[in-house]
């Protein structure tokens, strides 16, 4: 799948340059898949941040001003703002252009953005599945995707052409390319990463509420698996209440089905079943196992580049 070099883009246009706009952008210039790259940010200080760090030729505050001449425009930023953005940047859309969107949630991107989607103008919604819990353009960096999925839920406006252009340009940036529609996608990111991300918030949240209690105990033992929450914990809050808004059914199916489960264990602590404990730890273990035995990364690979980044 997308072994074929890409077409080499006239002009990309990355609207919203934060943690995954700037390390697309990184990513193209590195890779060389674009004669010019430009971006659209709502505040001066991105815009300066993302010309200093020489990632975008140019840097506007008005998006239509970013597209005009571009024949690839990716939409960067949190999945609440999407259907306004393309609203306001459909009409200045080229002719023969593919807008495409890095967002976390899939179904309701297409259905918020394809209705402004111009004739002649192709669409293919997308999403690599890579990222940390940093924010902003100087978060981001060029090898972010590598060895990641990109998965592509083409659509209405997808034709065959646009959906094998986008998967050239991910190949070309090291992601592995899959397709799948945008509800599947939807259900599987659901289980793999929304509930996961709450239940991160959930149990931050909950310790801290327990911090007049332990006073400072909590943040003095979390050296452990505590500590892995507070990271996921930490990813951006906007970017975050805009997936679980836009997953809503998804995510409550997945909810309710991990509720069960947990009553399950609580069941199995409450009338001391070791049994059933064991039984379901060995199996998680045997996942874990698979996860890396299949992945191009090692443990500890996985571990260093995301566990503790802020110690890099
Ligand atoms: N962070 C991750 O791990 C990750 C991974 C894959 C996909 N995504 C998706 O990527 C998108 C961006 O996430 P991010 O992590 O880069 O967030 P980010 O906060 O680092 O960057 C988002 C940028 O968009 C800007 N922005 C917000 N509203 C805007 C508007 N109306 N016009 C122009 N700019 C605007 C913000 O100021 C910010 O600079 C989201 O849709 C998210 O779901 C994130
Ligand atoms: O590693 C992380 O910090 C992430 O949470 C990345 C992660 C994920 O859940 O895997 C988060 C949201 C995205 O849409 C894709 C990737």
């Amino acid at each position: 799948m997308g072994q074929e070099r890409p077409e080499k883009f006239k002009r990309v246009a990355i609207i919203g340059i934060g943690l995954i706009g700037s390390s697309i952008a990184r990513a193209v210039r590195l890779h060389g898949l674009a004669d010019e790259v430009v971006c659209a940010a709502k505040t001066h200080d991105t815009r300066r941040t993302a010309l200093e760090l020489k990632i975008v030729d140019h840097a506007y505050e008005d998006p239509t001003e970013a597209v005009k001449g571009a024949d690839l425009v990716i939409l960067c930023t949190p999945v609440g703002t999407y259907g306004a953005i393309a609203r306001q940047i459909g009409p200045a859309l080229e002719q023969g252009a593919l807008l495409t969107d890095v967002g976390s949630v899939k179904s309701k991107v297409v259905e918020l953005v394809e209705p402004h989607v111009p004739d002649g103008v192709d669409f293919v919604a997308a999403h690599p599945v890579a990222g940390t819990e940093k924010s902003g353009p100087a978060a981001g960096f060029a090898d972010l995707f590598a060895g990641r999925w990109c998965i592509l839920t083409p659509s209405e406006k997808s034709t065959e052409a646009a959906i094998a252009k986008l998967d050239a340009f991910w190949t070309a940036i090291g992601s592995n390319v899959e397709k799948m529609s945008p509800e599947h996608h939807d259900l599987v990111l659901a289980i793999t990463s929304h509930v996961p991300h709450l239940i991160a918030y959930n149990i931050v949240g909950t310790a801290d509420d327990l911090q007049e209690v332990t006073q400072s105990e909590v943040i003095k033992y979390s050296a452990g698996g505590f500590r892995d929450f507070t990271r996921i914990a930490a990813s951006d809050p906007t970017m975050w209440r805009d997936i679980f808004l836009n997953n809503k059914e998804a995510v409550l199916e997945m909810l309710g089905r991990f509720t069960e489960d947990l009553t399950a264990l609580q069941r199995a602590i409450r009338w001391g079943e070791g049994d059933t404990l064991f039984q379901m730890f060995s199996r998680t273990r045997a996942i874990r196992r698979q996860i890396i035995d299949a992945g191009q990364e090692t443990a500890e690979a996985d571990f260093g580049r995301t566990a503790y980044p802020e110690d890099d």
